[in-house]
């Protein structure tokens, strides 16, 4: 594996008023990796995307991108310089079509024409198996495709990082191995990705590395097979006494 740094967290935390929701979390991410991120319900995750994104500022610790702190970037500006991101609960343009969703994410992404932007969002229908929805409204697409459609319009603004935030929530089982196919065509074409994902076998099925969290603390990370077979992950994620 490609052992460069793209994302670095280093002593990581959060606070809302007296609740400290993550504490002194430090990773990295490595370029072209999947890495996957599992832990209970209200462990922090989501939080950790949020500073990440930029949608929260850390009560501590700092995130870089690169060479780049992201201290004081807005969400925008850390869009542009790469950072793309999925929602746990999508929320398309419901009066817009799949293309024209993809157009507002690339025009906001991307310093692109208009023209380079029809065609690079063409071109990620393709790869997100959307094209022949392309003209769609996005309120009557089916789970999956709403599913693709909210990495779609992440992929529109051509990130070199991208958050996933629980995609493969409430998909079929033919559906989540479609997603996760999905994923690795992503990360095979150089994106590097960082995956919430309660669905194990499909975070599994892709990713490199695992990291896990408990009540905002990091409590395993390596190798996927080596950190489920934890006793400290078994207990707390799965409920199971090693
Ligand atoms: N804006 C906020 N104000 C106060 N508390 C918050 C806020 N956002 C999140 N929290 C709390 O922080 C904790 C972590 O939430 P977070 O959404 O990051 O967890 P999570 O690991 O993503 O959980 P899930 O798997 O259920 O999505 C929870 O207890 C949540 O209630």
């Amino acid at each position: 594996m490609n052992r460069e740094v793209l994302l670095q967290a280093r002593n990581v935390s959060k606070r809302f008023g007296a609740v400290r929701v993550l504490h002194d979390v430090s990773f990295d991410t490595y370029r072209g990796e999947v890495l996957g991120i599992l832990g209970p319900n209200g462990a922090g995750k989501t939080t950790l995307f949020n500073m990440i994104s930029g949608d929260l500022k850390p009560s501590g610790g700092e995130i870089r991108l690169g060479d780049t702190t992201l201290a004081g970037e807005p969400p925008f500006r850390r869009c542009r310089m790469g950072i793309g991101r999925t929602y746990q609960i999508p929320h398309p343009y419901i009066g817009m079509t799949t293309f024209e969703n993809l157009l507002v994410a690339a025009s906001f992404g991307s310093g692109r024409t208009e023209s380079e932007s029809y065609a690079f969002c063409a071109q990620v229908l393709v790869d997100c198996e959307l094209a022949d929805r392309a003209n769609t409204s996005s309120g009557s697409l089916t789970l999956l495709d709403r599913k693709r459609l909210e990495l779609a319009r992440a992929l529109a603004s051509d990130p070199k990082l991208l958050l996933l935030d629980e995609i493969a929530g409430g998909l079929t089982e033919e559906e989540s191995k479609a997603l996760v196919a999905l994923v690795r065509r992503i990360r095979d074409r150089g994106v590097t990705i960082i995956w919430i994902e309660h669905v194990l076998h499909a975070l599994m099925a892709v990713a490199d590395r695992l990291l896990v969290l408990n009540f905002g603390e990091k409590i395993a990370e390596g190798p996927p097979q080596e950190v489920i077979a934890n006793a400290e992950v078994k207990r707390v994620y799965m409920g199971v006494d090693a």
